[in-house]
């Protein structure tokens, strides 16, 4: 380095190790110390190593001194500098503010070429309404170009022959021109926000908005009509009609009074997605109703469509009723019923229901559950012939199941435990496209004396509304047991209730009221009740060949190499079981794959790792499961069906 920069660097290293240098003139010092460094490589009094040595020292320090938040030693004004750049930004989310003021403004050329051009026409009859001035995007453009020269054109406008009353504009007398000018400033992006009170603002003594739709009849002297109807075509020519109505007409989105006021409100309505709450409202409805999920059935089988009913609700102190009334305009018979709900009226036959107890039925509606087919119940085909020919068909063709070929009124599918009778139920739900109540006999047993049979009574009254309908009852031994002196006399009249009831669904020929009970305990089951549930299946233990199916069923949703030879030493080793045994079998069986696991693979197998369900796994199975029907307890279903049952 020449000798005056090294004087100068020495001068300058003494002055920051004296200690008497604040930190700004550290940092100086150091900036200065990277610049002659600097000059020095570069005008070659210093070599690259020694220049890249120097330069990294210094650069340190300096940032020292910069980063320290010591404040005795450091500036600590990195973040503040960058904060400060931050702030410099201008970004959309600052307040818009426009250069223009009530001064400056009519200084604007277009300003006095405006004054003179009305000046001209003889000013002085120009009331103060006549000019409005907005400055802001576009409006004084528009303002200033669209109605001038219709004015022109049609000079009665501005030139009323009856002093004008001071009207609907905001007036600002700053300057001594009489002409009345509102400036407002907006901040940018605000004149689409109807109503928006900066886009606007007015003060209170004068309410009108200026060029309000509604405001124009009742507040400007109406002189000839065809004035007043140019002023306003000229004024809202604009080609963005929505804008120019949001920005000048907040009130008309809120349903603006008066013949443009509405348009303005129809417009708006249409360039916007602004929807009365009536209008919400239809819409939230029909969404509602095209996602309500209907009963599956065959095409053409209208009639037998299920209702969900509220079904599918939460019942809760707070949920609201849903009437299960028909609709206006349904058919009696049910036979042009849609799912489409809209709010019900009440049915004549319900009125005397207390809502509540018909909420609970309704409630007790079997929900539109997983689909079940026919096929998917192993073997029972003479229960399911009989049940397909009592239930199915006479809801398909009614008019040919007349007469003596009327349907039977009550059905009792009884049986062992777990043989499929609920099974069937659930599949008379999906297939026979009924109204479907599945009642549990709790539900109908309530703590309240009296209520019980009430809702003995409303069940059947909401079936008759809803037909054709299924009743099923599961575990109907329960209701029906037989009345024993001892009983309590609130059960005692459940029953008799049932019993008035079914027998009135049983000799009304024209309804169209099935009930189905399920049991497996027959024998107990009211004498009366078993007269009136008229077709009694015995519903089996599966036979081989069901299963067979079961077994193959379920085995077909999972990796299996059961064998032919196998399947058939599976089945013939499950004699006895029952459907639901079956079903035990197999799950303990598709655990097999899963215990062959070592302990420490479990949590990092993946599924495709798993082993298929062999034979073995069946082996192991049919050792710890055993059926759960008593050859006993089968004698005793052989014999009430010989007895009461109606199968071959
Ligand atoms: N015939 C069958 N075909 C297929 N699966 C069956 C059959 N029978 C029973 N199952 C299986 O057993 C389960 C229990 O059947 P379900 O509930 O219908 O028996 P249940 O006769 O109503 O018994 P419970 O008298 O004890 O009420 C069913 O979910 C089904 O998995
Ligand atoms: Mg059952």
């Amino acid at each position: 380095m020449s000798g005056a920069h090294l004087d100068e660097w020495q001068r300058r290293s003494f002055d920051i190790s004296s200690g008497n240098c604040t930190p700004e003139q550290t940092a100086d010092a150091y900036r200065a110390h990277i610049l002659s460094i600097q000059y020095a490589w570069a005008s070659s009094q210093l070599s690259q190593a020694g220049m890249d040595s120097l330069l990294r020292t210094y650069s340190e320090r300096y940032a020292a001194v910069l980063d320290s938040d010591d404040p005795h030693k450091g500036l600590n004004n990195y973040a503040e500098s960058a904060l400060h750049l931050a702030r410099s930004q201008r970004n959309y989310s600052d307040k818009w503010e426009s250069s223009l003021t009530m001064e400056r403004v009519l200084e604007l050329p277009s300003i006095q070429k405006m004054i003179q051009t009305v000046g001209g026409r003889g000013g002085s009859q120009v009331a103060p309404g006549d000019v409005n001035i907005c400055v802001g995007q576009e409006s004084i453009g528009n303002l200033l170009s669209a109605p001038f020269p219709t004015a022109r054109s049609e000079p009665s406008i501005f030139k009323p022959t009856v002093p004008l009353q001071p009207r609907k504009v905001e007036v600002n007398n700053t300057a001594s021109y009489p002409t009345t000018t509102f400036i407002s400033e907006r901040p940018r992006g605000s004149e689409n926000i109807p109503g928006n009170p900066n886009s606007f603002p007015r003060p209170p003594a004068r309410p009108q908005p200026v060029f309000s739709h509604s405001s124009v009849p009742s507040q400007v002297n109406p002189g000839p009509a065809s004035s007043t109807q140019n002023y306003q075509s000229s004024v809202f020519s604009n080609p963005n009609p929505t804008k120019r109505k949001n920005f000048y007409n907040p009130e008309a989105g809120n349903g603006g009074k008066g013949q443009h006021g509405g348009q303005a409100g129809t417009d708006q309505r249409g360039g916007s997605n602004f929807k009365t709450a009536r209008e919400q409202f239809i819409v939230d409805q029909q969404k509602k109703h095209s996602h309500q999920p209907q009963r599956g059935q065959a095409p053409g089988m209208s009639a037998a469509v299920k209702k969900s009913l509220g079904a599918n609700r939460p019942r809760g102190t707070f949920s609201k009723f849903v009437s299960p009334m028909p609709r206006q305009g349904e058919e009696e018979g049910g036979v042009s019923r849609d799912s489409h709900e809209e709010p019900q009226i009440m049915d004549e036959r319900l009125k005397n229901f207390e809502p509540k107890i018909v909420e609970l039925i309704m409630s007790e509606i079997m929900d539109h559950g997983p689909p079940v087919a026919w096929d998917d119940i192993a073997g029972l085909e003479f229960a399911k012939t009989t049940i397909k020919e009592i239930v199915v068909w006479p809801m398909l063709r009614p008019d040919i199941f007349t007469g003596l070929r009327g349907p039977p009124k009550g059905i009792l599918l009884f049986g062992p435990p777990g043989t499929g009778k609920t099974l069937i139920g659930k599949c008379i739900a999906c297939q026979s496209g009924a109204t479907f109540f599945s009642i549990s006999a709790s539900s109908l047993t309530s703590k309240w004396v009296g209520e019980g049979e009430k809702m003995v009574r409303a069940l059947f009254a909401i079936a008759r509304c809803h037909q054709p309908a299924v009743i099923f009852i599961d575990e109907i031994d329960s209701l029906l047991s037989q009345r024993t002196d001892g009983e309590h006399d609130s059960s005692r009249r459940i029953k008799t209730e049932f019993l008035v009831q079914l027998d009135g669904a049983a000799t009304a020929a024209e309804d169209r009221i099935l009930v189905v009970g399920a049991t497996n305990r027959p024998q107990e089951i009211d004498e009366a009740a078993r007269r009136r549930l008229a077709k009694r299946l015995y519903i089996p233990l599966p036979e081989a060949a069901a299963r067979w199916q079961i077994v193959t069923n379920l085995m077909a949703r999972e990796k299996n190499q059961l064998g032919e030879s196998e399947l058939e030493r599976v089945v013939g080793a499950t004699e006895g079981f029952s459907g639901a045994d079956m079903t035990h079998l197999c799950k303990e069986a598709a655990l097999g794959p899963i215990r062959s696991i070592q302990l420490s693979d479990i949590a990092t197998i993946t599924a495709d790792e798993v082993r298929p369900i062999l034979y073995n796994d069946f082996q192991e199975a049919l050792r710890t499961v055993r059926p759960s029907v008593s050859a006993k307890d089968l004698e005793l279903y052989e014999e009430w069906n010989k007895t009461f049952g109606c199968g071959r």
